[in-house]
């Protein structure tokens, strides 16, 4: 691990309880641009995660009794810290996912902005009065903590997928275990040592890494002291996960696949279409959930849009993630480029043709280079599937009933896109689109003050905004009577 400034940042055993859990079990971390060992890390195992969940439930209660305020001192504490290592973060995000540099600090700070805003957030958790329909009672509300959280998160964003939900069940009073992607729990790691250094108690942060994705997962998902299970990570997964939380009845929240249509009207800005096609599609080497996966382009712009995307994306840069000027890092895993170039070929077969691109890149072993299809149809594998790859599709359709209606052919309902200028299409599209999140003349949507989440098979819940307590918290009602004896 290279150039980290603040080496006590570079974890290699599981955080549980305040403390550093050994085992003699160690599985190698790869860096995904050249396929080094970066380092070993101890495998905690099913033992290490219950003994995490121990940790949980002894702290539950202090934790849930402190202020709103004591505990938006010790998130605040810990927002400043990350922000204040936010390049060693970076780097290591980088040599262990593979986005490139810049990318990686602007991840710490989303992440970071979620510990900012719950920390005030948490004082806002109101309930209500209400008028009881008896003279005699009075009727009160209140907002409790869930209890303790359990969460299950992946490699596309190793910082930010942990920081978007513990900042949210910290601030409720909810005590936090957390398994990350066996591909890169040292940003995990990194994040449980800066916690530790802002004073949050022993067992509030708790984080567990293994190589046993599913053992690890069952005993968080069948525990009776875990209140509440959240994932993010694809459909398949989440589907099983919420069937696991079954037995308990666990309050759940579901962050999953996606498959976002980005539109373009005929009376769309082309050049902010392009810019925002871009942002969306290439983020991350198209390795996030609200990458634009499908680009329906009205027949009468198609050729214009098409050749500026084409020259737009000429210009960026495939290489180490570490070095200067890096646009587009590698995949996740040679099975995973593997994947997405499976798609390609096989809607080549089915007749779409390659723009742009369409081959692995000279880079390296897992890089892929930036791809734009044309003659692509609604059915082929490249649009009905979830690419999670640097390639966009692109296909053309007549009027803005088509559109919608090739928009919202898919199973999936987290993010769409779409560019018009017309104020009645903007609203008309906007509300019939069947999402959770719609980028307007918009490609990068995610922030912590919206809501963010998906419908359909992209899950339930949300995350950040002020909606983003309700996650973490149980409503009660008091009923209070004899009020006039
Ligand atoms: N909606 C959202 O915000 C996001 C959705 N995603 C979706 O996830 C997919 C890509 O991410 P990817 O990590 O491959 O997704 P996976 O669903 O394969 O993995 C997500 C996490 O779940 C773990 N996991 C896998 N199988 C099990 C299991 N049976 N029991 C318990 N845990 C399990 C993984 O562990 P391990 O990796 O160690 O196997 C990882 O930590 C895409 O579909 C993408 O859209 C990804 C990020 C954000
Ligand atoms: O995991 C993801 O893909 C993220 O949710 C996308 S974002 O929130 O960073 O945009």
């Amino acid at each position: 691990m290279e150039a980290i400034q603040y080496s006590s940042l570079v974890k290699t055993q599981s955080y549980i309880n305040g403390g550093w859990h050994s085992s003699n079990q160690r599985f190698p971390i790869f860096n995904p641009a050249n396929q080094r060992c970066l380092l070993e890390v101890e495998d905690c195992g099913l033992l290490g995660v219950e003994q995490a969940i121990e940790a949980a439930k002894a702290a539950q209660k202090s934790w849930a009794a402190k202020s709103a305020n004591e505990r938006g001192s010790l998130l605040r504490a810990w927002y400043q810290l990350i922000l204040q290592h936010q390049d060693d973060l970076a780097r290591i995000l980088t040599q262990e996912q593979g986005k490139p540099f810049a990318e990686a600090k602007g991840e710490i700070g989303y992440g970071a902005a979620f510990l900012d805003w719950f920390a005030e957030e948490g004082k806002r958790c109101y309930g209500d009065v209400i008028p009881a329909p008896a003279g005699d009672k009075r009727i009160i509300v209140v907002k409790q903590p869930v209890g303790v959280v359990a969460a299950v998160t992946p490699w596309n964003f190793p910082n930010a997928m942990i920081a978007r939900k513990a900042a949210a069940a910290l601030a409720a009073g909810c005590c936090f275990v957390v398994r990350p992607a066996q591909l890169t729990p040292i940003s995990a790691l990194a994040l449980a040592q800066l916690a530790d250094d802002a004073g949050i108690p022993p067992g509030v942060f708790n984080v567990v890494v293994g190589e046993d994705a599913k053992g690890m997962g069952k005993v968080l998902t069948e525990s009776p002291d875990v209140a509440k299970f959240t994932f993010t990570g694809s459909t398949a997964v989440g589907k099983q996960l919420i069937a696991q939380c079954a037995s308990t009845v666990k309050k759940v929240s579901m962050e999953l696949g996606g498959n976002a249509p980005f539109v373009v009207f005929d009376d769309a800005d082309i050049d902010a279409a392009v810019q925002g096609a871009i942002a969306s599609k290439y983020r991350n080497a198209g390795q996030t959930c609200v990458c634009a996966n499908r680009f329906l382009v009205q027949k009468g712009v198609y050729q214009q849009f098409s050749e500026k995307f084409a020259e737009a994306l000429s210009k960026l840069k495939v290489g180490d993630g570490m070095q200067a000027n890096i646009d587009i890092g590698p995949m996740i895993s040679e099975q995973a480029k593997d994947t997405v170039h499976q798609l390609v070929t096989q809607s080549i077969d089915a007749g779409a043709k390659v723009l742009c691109g369409g081959q692995a890149n000279e880079a390296g072993q897992q890089f892929y280079q930036p791809t734009i299809m044309t003659d692509v149809s609604n059915d082929m594998p490249i649009a009905k599937n979830e690419i999670f790859g640097p390639v966009a599709p692109l296909i053309m359709f007549e009027d803005e009933q088509q559109g919608i209606e090739l928009a919202n052919d898919t199973e999936y309902g987290l993010a769409a896109y779409f560019y018009t200028r017309d104020i009645g299409r903007v609203w008309r599209v906007g509300e019939a689109l069947e999402y959770g999140m719609v980028g307007i003349n918009e490609g990068i949507i995610s922030n912590a003050a919206a809501p963010f989440g998906g419908i359909k098979q992209s899950g339930n819940g949300r995350e950040g905004s002020h909606y983003g307590l309700d996650d973490y918290t149980e409503i009660k009602y008091l009923c209070m009577g004899g009020v006039n004896s």
